[in-house]
């Protein structure tokens, strides 16, 4: 055989038809299996009678016969065997084969003679005949039930292989597979086959690209509309998903989704078919179009929501009206109490807090956030006759007249601590139980009790806000406490800055520094962040702060070094939280973690470890929860310790393997297809640290971070040290962050605030016509993007292809929020 002839035959798509004889094993969460086959033709040289053959397939039947479409590979463990990347059920297609399969188990109550009749009037295509069309089951003669069961069988037997080889001819994941699967059922082929975009709205892991490359696959062209409008539902998912905004201007979506759509076949697009499907889609309730401003309905009515609530909260009649001098003789008697004395701002704060409806309370570290927070309890406590010591004694949740929560478990395991009384995340305090996805959908518990106080709300998201404030009677008060310079929500919004910066709403700003004021620099470190300078003693040494310089290599070795000191004076490794702003890199969360976990729980000769992605867990391991799991009482950011790892075992009667984590005293198992849902903790991203405080925070920032660099995420991180703070890296690094102001996210939220509470001044500037600065700016950016996209949003909407108030003229929100959004 020549070389030419050798190449064809490898090139050749190889084949293994046969009968099933055993599954080796199947994926608790895809379709993939291992199966072993006994075959009967093959197109490759194979001298075995078995062949294991791997790939995503539906329920083999052992008595049928298969075909699997694929190549022989060399597994290291396991030797050759064959990969399907498709297969076929050899479905019989003789009249002899089909009668025998029509009388068998498979349909009982079907004889031989019914069998033949079925055959005799379909004719050898007859399986596919009645699978793409059951109702061909009425013509054969047979009883309702007969006809029934034939019905059943054809489609149990045969429907979900027909989708899992029309999924695996798509080329999608056995993961994929297996969540389109579950999202769709038995429509999975037919939602693909009418609008494949739909699936980059509905399944995680699909993008506009993948939906783009099925679509061409099956003839949907350039510029047709459900092409265009898959474009522009994904420009606003990652405007809102992936970077945080509540929406993207009209002229920001027919951009990036001409960039998406040209990026994707090379075909130029039309502006004006972009502009036309928005309209549409505006007009057919599945987007928002609110003046220039494109929402994903959602949020659009969540921004909504949360104004007209806070509305209704804050101008409800039952406003108190507390005399200061009585106030002031009860604060008197509990500074005596704590030991300490309020200054004026405090003072007023505590005031106005207990005065208002609804309140906002701002403040850096260590400015009496917390100080206040037990101050406004115990006088509410004494103005309403609630007794606290009740409260901290009572063993369930039910029926508290004082509520206090908080957007993550380890802020509210901090509340709970400093105020003494039970404190709950906002998703235990709602009763929500299922993912983030569900959120808009979750059903909550309406709350009851006279005051709530959240605490950490920059953390809280619009959609959050929203469906908490859904839950609260419109008699309770309200005070949320935060720090507004800190990194907003990871979800869309930044719903305490707009709140604060909307002007609606009583609140008071603390600055003055009270914690270690005399022997702590890190505070100060944190207030000089936030004033936008580094001091100028940065890289000098303190007490409870030093400075190490070293680049990006250096960094793992210098980690160990001060790891290994800190632990030889006799200090808790619990204690030291590592804290990055990048997973990649050899000085990002990934590498820093392996480095920590070599130091701190390094492989051991009969020690337990199992592999997880490109990460190894062991018994003793700090790992971290990624997930909101309320079942579990367990949420994004919670920080465990693996204490147990059980391996499948049949000798000692484990069924599966799993991982036990214990989370402060709640011990969560994790079985295999949820071990995703953890991390290594010796490093974790200063996102997920939020909320959070740590004795010693060992923080490295260099050059390679600069696409995250920013002040508040610098900001965040110095004030989650307690007591030791020890920064690596480059001098400049740290420089550039705080010199970065990150810009405000897109939010309308201020805007509804205004409209909600009739504040015409406010309501009236964004009419206005720019400022003279503004238009001259304006007109030289259009100069300079020359691109005529300004002004085709412009002339779209001089021409009523863009009505700026398109659909919302007297409709409510309300009017749309029971539908679902879909293509
Ligand atoms: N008026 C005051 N007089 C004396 N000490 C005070 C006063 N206000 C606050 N403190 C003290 O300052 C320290 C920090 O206060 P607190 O914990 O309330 O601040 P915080 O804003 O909640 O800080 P963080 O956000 O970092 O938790 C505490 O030890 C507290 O007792």
């Amino acid at each position: 055989m020549n070389n030419t002839q050798q190449e064809l035959i490898q090139n050749e798509q190889q084949f293994v038809k046969g009968r099933v004889k055993s599954v080796f094993f199947q994926s608790n969460d895809s379709f993939y299996k291992v199966i072993l086959i006994s075959v009967k033709e093959t197109n490759f040289d194979w001298k075995e009678h078995t062949i294991t053959v791997t790939g995503d397939f539906a329920n083999l039947q052992e008595e049928n016969e298969y075909r699997f479409i694929g190549h022989v590979v060399d597994h290291p463990r396991y030797g050759k065997q064959f990969k399907a990347e498709t297969y076929e059920v050899d479905v019989p297609d003789t009249t002899e084969g089909l009668v025998h399969y029509f009388s068998s188990d498979k349909f009982p109550g079907i004889g031989k003679k019914s069998a033949e009749r079925i055959v005799k009037i379909l004719g050898d295509d007859a399986l596919n005949l009645l699978i793409q069309d059951p109702e061909r089951a009425q013509e054969l003669g047979l009883s309702s039930r007969q006809a029934q069961t034939l019905i059943e069988g054809v489609k149990d037997n045969n429907q979900t292989d027909t989708i899992i080889i029309g999924l695996n001819n798509y080329g999608f994941s056995s993961k994929i597979s297996a969540r389109i699967f579950a999202k769709y059922h038995e429509k999975s082929l037919t939602v693909i086959n009418e609008n494949p975009y739909q699936l980059s709205i509905d399944i995680d892991g699909i993008g506009f690209m993948k939906a783009d490359q099925i679509a061409n696959q099956i003839g949907i062209k350039d510029d047709s509309a459900v092409r265009i409008r898959g474009a522009i539902f994904q420009v606003l998912s990652d405007f809102c998903y992936e970077s945080g905004n509540t929406y993207a201007t009209s002229r920001q979506v027919i951009e990036n989704a001409i960039t998406l759509l040209e990026k994707g076949r090379q075909t130029a697009i039309d502006p004006e078919i972009v502009a036309d499907q928005i309209i549409e889609l505006e007009k057919k309730h599945r987007i928002v179009a609110d003046q220039q401003h494109i929402y994903v309905r959602r949020l659009y009515h969540a921004e909504h929501g949360i104004a007209n609530k806070l509305y209704t909260i804050a101008t409800n009649q039952d406003q108190k009206n507390y005399d200061e001098k009585k106030l002031a003789k009860i604060l008197r008697r509990i500074e005596r109490h704590l030991g300490i004395q309020y200054d004026d701002v405090q003072q007023d704060a505590i005031f106005t807090a207990l005065n208002s409806r609804c309140f906002l309370l701002t403040g850096g570290p260590g400015t009496g956030k917390t100080t206040i927070i037990n101050g406004i309890v115990a006088m509410f406590a004494e103005l309403n006759g609630i007794d606290l010591k009740q409260i901290q004694q009572q063993k369930d949740d039910s029926h508290l007249p004082i509520l206090l929560a908080a957007p993550t478990g380890r802020a509210a395991k901090r509340m709970t601590e400093t105020t003494g009384l039970p404190a709950r995340t906002i998703h235990r305090l709602l009763g929500i139980n299922g993912h983030d996805e569900e959120l808009s959908e979750s059903k909550v518990t309406e709350l009851s009790g006279d005051l709530l106080i959240i605490d950490e709300t920059s953390m809280v998201d619009t959609e959050l806000m929203d469906v908490l404030l859904g839950a609260i009677p419109y008699n309770m008060q309200v005070i949320f406490v935060g720090d507004k310079d800190q990194l907003p929500s990871v979800g869309p919004g930044q719903v305490f800055a707009d709140l604060l910066e909307s002007d609606q709403l009583p609140k008071k700003e603390l600055t003055r520094i009270y914690r270690q004021s005399d022997d702590s620099s890190i505070v100060e470190l944190s207030h000089s962040i936030q004033q936008g300078q580094l001091p100028t003693d940065f890289t000098q040494q303190h007490a409870d702060r030093s400075f190490i310089a070293c680049n990006a290599f250096q960094v793992p070795d210098v980690l160990e070094q001060v790891v290994k000191l800190w632990i030889s004076k006799g200090n808790l490794i619990d204690d030291l939280q590592v804290l990055a702003p990048m997973y990649k890199g050899v000085a990002g969360i990934d590498s820093l973690n392996n480095r920590m976990q070599a130091i701190v729980n390094p492989a051991k000769h009969g020690r337990k470890e199992v592999q997880v992605n490109q990460q190894v867990f062991r018994i003793g391991d700090r790992v971290l929860q990624l997930v909101n799991d309320p079942e579990h009482n367990i949420f994004n950011g919670d920080i465990g310790k693996v204490i147990g790892i059980d391996l499948k075992s049949a000798k000692n009667h484990i069924p599966a393997d799993k991982i036990i984590v214990d989370f402060d005293g709640n011990e969560v198992g994790y079985e295999k297809r949820n071990w995703n849902q953890l991390t290594l903790a010796y490093c974790m991203s200063i996102h997920k640290s939020q909320g959070g405080e740590f004795p010693l925070i060992i923080l490295p920032m260099v050059r390679q971070f600069s696409r995250m660099f920013a002040r508040n995420l610098l900001y965040t991180a110095v004030s989650r040290a307690k007591q030791k703070l020890i920064l690596l890296g480059e001098v400049d690094a740290f420089e550039k962050s705080v010199s970065i102001v990150s810009s405000n996210r897109q939010t309308g939220l201020k805007e509804m605030l205004w409209e909600a509470f009739g504040d015409h001044e406010k309501v009236n500037l964004l009419d206005e016509t720019d400022s003279e600065d503004e238009i001259e700016t304006a007109k030289s950016d259009e100069q300079e993007t020359n691109q005529g996209l300004n002004v085709l949003t412009n002339s779209l909407i001089e021409s009523g292809k863009i009505d700026p108030m398109i659909g919302m003229n007297g409709i409510q929100p309300k009017n749309f929020m029971e539908q679902k959004p879909k293509v």
